[in-house]
Formats: structure tokens, C-alpha cells, sequence
């Protein structure tokens, strides 16, 4: 973990030089080219999801240089079973919430199912929204060579994309639930959809629950990265969902998430030691008080 500096200005560079060199060279925004710059250095770079101001705040000052306003937010936001639910208007104000508070990192807008299918007209309305309202600087469409003229529309418009295949959650009702995708034959198919989404103009794709030797083919034919979610050790960057990395979500978690902090324990005792407070009458004290 980079260790943020005493101002703004001067928070370790979370790309570029490594640890030892250019520790006080002020951060830049985060940029397209910025990620393909570190594919061929060969640097690892980290992806969080955020879906507020502060976890926003918090991860762009640690030196997470993509934040990703997931569609996951169906989940982990609202509730849902699934992210087929989850609307444009729904996720608009949390992406608008994601770049109000970043002051480097790039943030990319998940477009949530169905509002870029039906056509690359379709996907370049939705994508505008998103950059319009949102201010995000790029968006991410889930799907392969099928949606190529879709990536070509918004890069042609301006718009990064963002690709991801492999297990494709929208898709979850045709693949079968929540799959491990691309082995055996199939991995030819990931390698030719990630080919054309690069051809298409994509900056990235995510590979998400591939095995590790087909991400690793995936990654060696491309020059844009890859970033993998169970997607094996030999991907350009990788990307948790802040509240699995953090342990805020309880329960069984899919075997690629590590957990790095007990989030949802420490929540869970302080609404508890605040609860006892106030019913000992120990909450406000004199210095909560205005006299
Ligand atoms: N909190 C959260 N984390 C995620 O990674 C995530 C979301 N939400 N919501 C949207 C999608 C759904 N994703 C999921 C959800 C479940 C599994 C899962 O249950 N995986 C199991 C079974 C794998 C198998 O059967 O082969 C696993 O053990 O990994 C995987 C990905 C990934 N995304
Ligand atoms: C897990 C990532 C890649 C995602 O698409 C999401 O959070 O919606
Ligand atoms: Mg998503």
C-alpha cells in the first residue's frame, strides 16, 4: 500500500516508477495510455469497485488508479439478487457521487443490462448519460465480438471503453449461474472476443472466472490490459468488489475474493457500543452538549 502524503498534491504516485524512485513526484490524473504504459513496464495495478464519496476518497488517496462503479451495485448497494435489475437512473447518482470525489483516479461506469443491447445507438445514449451526468471518463459493456460495433460506436464518440468477458453476470440466466467460462475449446472464443474488442478500440477488458492459463494466452495477445476477477495471477491488473476485498459482505464468498479487513466487524460494534450508550444514558455526554 502507497502511504498518502501530508496535502493532496503529494500522494505517492500510484503508477509509473515503483516504490524507490520518484516517491515525491506529484500524482497526475489517472490516463487511458497511463495503463497501457504499465502493461508494457509490466507493472500489476489494482481495481476497486466504489459506489460513494467517502470508500471513493478513501481508495483513490491509497492509490487505486481505476475505480469502478460496478453494475454490482444491484447487489451490494440496493439489495438485489442479481444485477439484471439495477437501472440507469439507479446507478447515475452513484457514479456522480464516485467523481465528485476523486481527484486522480479514473473512473469507469458500469452500463447496467439493457441499456446498450438493443444497438450501438443505444449504448452511445446510455454512455453520454453516464459521461454527461456522471462525469465518468469511461464506461464498461459486458460481451464479446458480438458487441464490437458497440465499443466502435462510443470509442469513435470519444468514449473509453472498458470490455469484459469471460463469466458475464448479466448473462447469468444463458450461461447457466455463476460458471467458470472458457475452458477446454472455448478458450479460442475468449482469445478471438478479446481481439475484437481491442480491434473495436477498447483500452481494457476484464476477465472474469477464467482459468488461469487461458487468461495468461488472453493477456499475452493483446496490448491493452487485462484485468482479472478469478481470472489467475498473470493479468495485467485485478479487481475485487470493495465490500468483498474489505469484508463487508458476510457470508460465503466466490473463491477468488481475499479478504483484507474485517469491515463488517467493526461496523457491527460500534452500532452496538453506541446502542448501549445511549440506553445507559452514557450517550451525548456533557461534551456533545451545547450550553
Ligand atoms: N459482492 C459481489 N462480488 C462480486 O464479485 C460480484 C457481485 N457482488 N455481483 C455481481 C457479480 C456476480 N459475481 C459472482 C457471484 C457469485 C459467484 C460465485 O458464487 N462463485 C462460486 C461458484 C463458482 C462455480 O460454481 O464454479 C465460487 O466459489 O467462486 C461468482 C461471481 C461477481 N460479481
Ligand atoms: C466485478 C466487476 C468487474 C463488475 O463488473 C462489477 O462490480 O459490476
Ligand atoms: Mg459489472
Amino acid at each position: 500500500m502507497s502511504t498518502p502524503g501530508t496535502d493532496g498534491g503529494e500522494l505517492a504516485a500510484p503508477y509509473g516508477s515503483g516504490p524507490s524512485a520518484r516517491e515525491s513526484a506529484p500524482r497526475k490524473k489517472v490516463r487511458v495510455h497511463h495503463l497501457r504504459e504499465l502493461k508494457e513496464r509490466g507493472e500489476a495495478w489494482p481495481m476497486l469497485t466504489a459506489y460513494d464519496m467517502y470508500t471513493a476518497e478513501l481508495f483513490d488517496e491509497a492509490g487505486i488508479p481505476v475505480l469502478l462503479v460496478g453494475d454490482s451495485a444491484a447487489n451490494n448497494v440496493f439489495g438485489y439478487d442479481t444485477s439484471l435489475p439495477v437501472t440507469v437512473d439507479e446507478l447515475l447518482p452513484l457514479v456522480r457521487g464516485v467523481t465528485r470525489a476523486v481527484k486522480y483516479a479514473l473512473v469507469v461506469a458500469d452500463l447496467p443490462f439493457g441499456s446498450y443491447q438493443l444497438s450501438p445507438e443505444q449504448a452511445l445514449a446510455t454512455a453520454v448519460r453516464f459521461m454527461k451526468e456522471g462525469r465518468a471518463h469511461a464506461v464498461k459493456l459486458e460481451g464479446g465480438r458480438k458487441f464490437a460495433p458497440h465499443v466502435e460506436a462510443l470509442t469513435s464518440a470519444g468514449v473509453p471503453v472498458m470490455g469484459h468477458i469471460g463469466f458475464t453476470p448479466q448473462s447469468e440466466h444463458n450461461l447457466g449461474g455463476y460458471r467458470v467460462q472458457g475452458r477446454g475449446a472455448s478458450g479460442e472464443e475468449l482469445v478471438a472476443d478479446a481481439l475484437a474488442l481491442q480491434e473495436a478500440g477498447a483500452f481494457s477488458v476484464v476477465m472474469e472466472m477464467v482459468p488461469a492459463e487461458v487468461a495468461k494466452q488472453v493477456t499475452h495477445s493483446l496490448s491493452i490490459p487485462t484485468i482479472g476477477i478469478g481470472a489467475g495471477p498473470d493479468c495485467d491488473a485485478q479487481v475485487l468488489v470493495w465490500q468483498d476485498m474489505a469484508g463487508l459482505r458476510r457470508g460465503r464468498t466466490p473463491r477468488f475474493v481475499k479478504r483484507y479487513a474485517d469491515v463488517a466487524g467493526v461496523l457491527s460494534k460500534a452500532a452496538t457500543a453506541f446502542a448501549e450508550d445511549v440506553r445507559r444514558g452514557e450517550f451525548p455526554g456533557a461534551e456533545h452538549s451545547f450550553h
